[in-house]
């Protein structure tokens, strides 16, 4: 496993290690049924992978067996190569983030103490953790004059766990554990911080593991999501994309409920779109002008736009006919979307506003072009597309399954019984892989993504 360092990230450099749980048992006590029930399961490196699944399924079990707050039964948990399994716990954990609901600050600390923790146990000098307690306070979107010296209670929920996530990154370690972190705040809170999450990790790219019993959650955050039942046994391990769109079994399709779409158009932000050249015009034209540019383009509609390029009015050319000057007043229910937003917002937007179509802005309000309704469905229904191309790293339950680590790369290969040997090497794009069903009915061996966490 990678030691510490605190040097600044290349942003978009992964930094996290792959993690590997090979034939993982947990039984508690002379219990029969395991609480996980042989797990072997690969996490990329640079991911984040979200644990989902109804409650006492085993999401928690596993990843604590991952930082071994838990001990397994069986098997071996494998870190950036290392069996971590004998390893010192203690030693283990100051080398991995956790974080927890609610942030679990200890009270008597100020936030530059519980910040400073692990960086302090680790020998590190009191100019060093400061420097770092400020820069991680900055990196939570909290500002350090304000909130070093604070404790806990003076802290709202929200704030609380930006300072959890804070103290859990503080050593820099690669990898992140995280159990129901934003479980114990309002939506609102728990919305930002889950964006938030996505931009610190776009720029540090650990390796990170949630478990969450929320879908929208999973499928918000992570780069791949695993559908645990009973025994932590996966029903699907899959990129979001294709647990929404094609649920591997009942249980995944009950478990992601109703509105499986529309959770996908909450997915795709409207700068991944094709965005539509509209007619542009200054309120300094004339109607006729107006009308002239929108029939030689074939449109029905023209923008006019400030000297800015924010958009003040969309008249279709009906209206231009009738009228005796542009309009110069902001209009103000223009349909209006951001670069940055959902499908899910920009839908909204449309039928609200009954145009079927929306005005998108980019930085500073700049006009940029008009998405509309059959581009969203198109998109739709591209992504139903990709979902049948995609691949994903494996994961199974086969008591029988074994892993071969190739000694000169590092290159994981899952051997089933009926196909012992025969590692197929690491992914290479436009090769055509088995999908997680084949692999689960121990019908095909599946080398494993090692170093990317990138989505197919
Ligand atoms: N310390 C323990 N002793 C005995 N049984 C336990 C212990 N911890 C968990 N279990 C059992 O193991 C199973 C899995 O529990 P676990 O907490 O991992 O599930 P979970 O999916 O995280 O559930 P939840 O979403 O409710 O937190 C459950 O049946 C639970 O009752």
């Amino acid at each position: 496993m990678s030691e510490s360092t605190t040097a600044p990230t290349e942003p978009g450099r992964i930094t996290g290690v792959p993690i590997l749980l090979d034939g993982v048992t947990k039984r508690y006590g002379s219990k029969s049924a395991p609480a996980v029930d042989h797990l072997t399961l690969e996490i990329p490196a640079g991911s984040t992978v979200m644990f989902v699944g109804p409650s006492g399924c085993g999401k928690t079990t596993t990843m604590k067996m991952i930082n071994r707050l838990i001990e397994p039964t069986e098997g071996s948990i494998v870190i950036d190569g290392e069996d971590v399994t004998t390893m010192n716990g203690d030693d283990l954990r100051r080398r991995m983030g956790y974080v927890i609901q609610a942030g679990g600050l200890f009270p008597h600390m100020t936030v530059a103490a519980n910040i400073g923790l692990v960086p302090k146990m680790l020998g590190w000098d009191k100019q060093r953790i400061a420097e770092r307690v400020d820069e991680l306070l900055e990196l939570v979107s909290l500002d350090p004059d304000s909130y070093r010296d604070r404790y806990p209670k003076q802290l709202s929920g929200g704030q609380q766990q930006r300072v959890g996530v804070a103290r859990a990154l503080a050593a820099d370690p690669p990898v992140l554990l995280m159990d129901e972190p934003f479980g114990a705040v309002d939506p609102i809170t728990r919305q930002r911080l889950q964006d938030e999450m996505i931009s610190i990790q776009n720029e540090l790219r650990k390796t990170i593991v949630i478990v969450t019993h929320d879908i929208d959650e999973a499928v918000k955050l992570g780069d791949w999501v695993v559908v645990f039942d009973e025994g932590a046994r996966i029903q699907q391990y899959d990129s979001p994309e294709r647990i929404l769109a094609e649920p591997a079994n009942d249980f995944v399709s009950d478990f992601v409920g109703s509105g499986a779409g529309l959770k996908a158009l909450g997915l795709t932000r409207v700068n991944e779109m094709p965005i539509l050249d509209a007619v542009v015009v200054t309120p300094e034209d004339s109607p006729t002008t107006a009308v002239q540019k929108a029939e030689a383009a074939g449109h029905g509609h023209v923008v006019v736009l400030d000297r800015a390029r924010r958009p003040i009015a969309w008249p279709s050319v009906a209206q231009l006919r009738r009228a005796t000057a542009l309009p110069t007043r902001y209009e103000p229910d223009l349909p209006i979307v951001g670069m940055g937003a959902t499908l899910e917002d920009a839908l909204d937007t449309m039928l609200v506003s009954r145009a079927g179509a929306a005005l998108v802005v980019g930085p500073r309000g700049r006009f940029e072009g008009v998405v509309d309704i059959d581009t969203v469905m198109q998109s739709l229904r591209d992504n139903r597309g990709a979902a049948d191309t995609g691949r994903s790293p494996v994961g199974t339950n086969d008591a029988e399954a074994r892993i071969e680590v190739a000694p000169d790369t590092g290159e994981i290969t899952l051997i089933t019984p009926d196909q012992v040997g025969t590692g197929r090497g690491r992914y290479d794009d436009g090769a055509a892989e088995p999908s997680r069903s084949d692999a689960d009915e121990g019908s095909d061996s599946t080398a494993l993504p090692q170093t990317s966490g990138e989505r197919p």
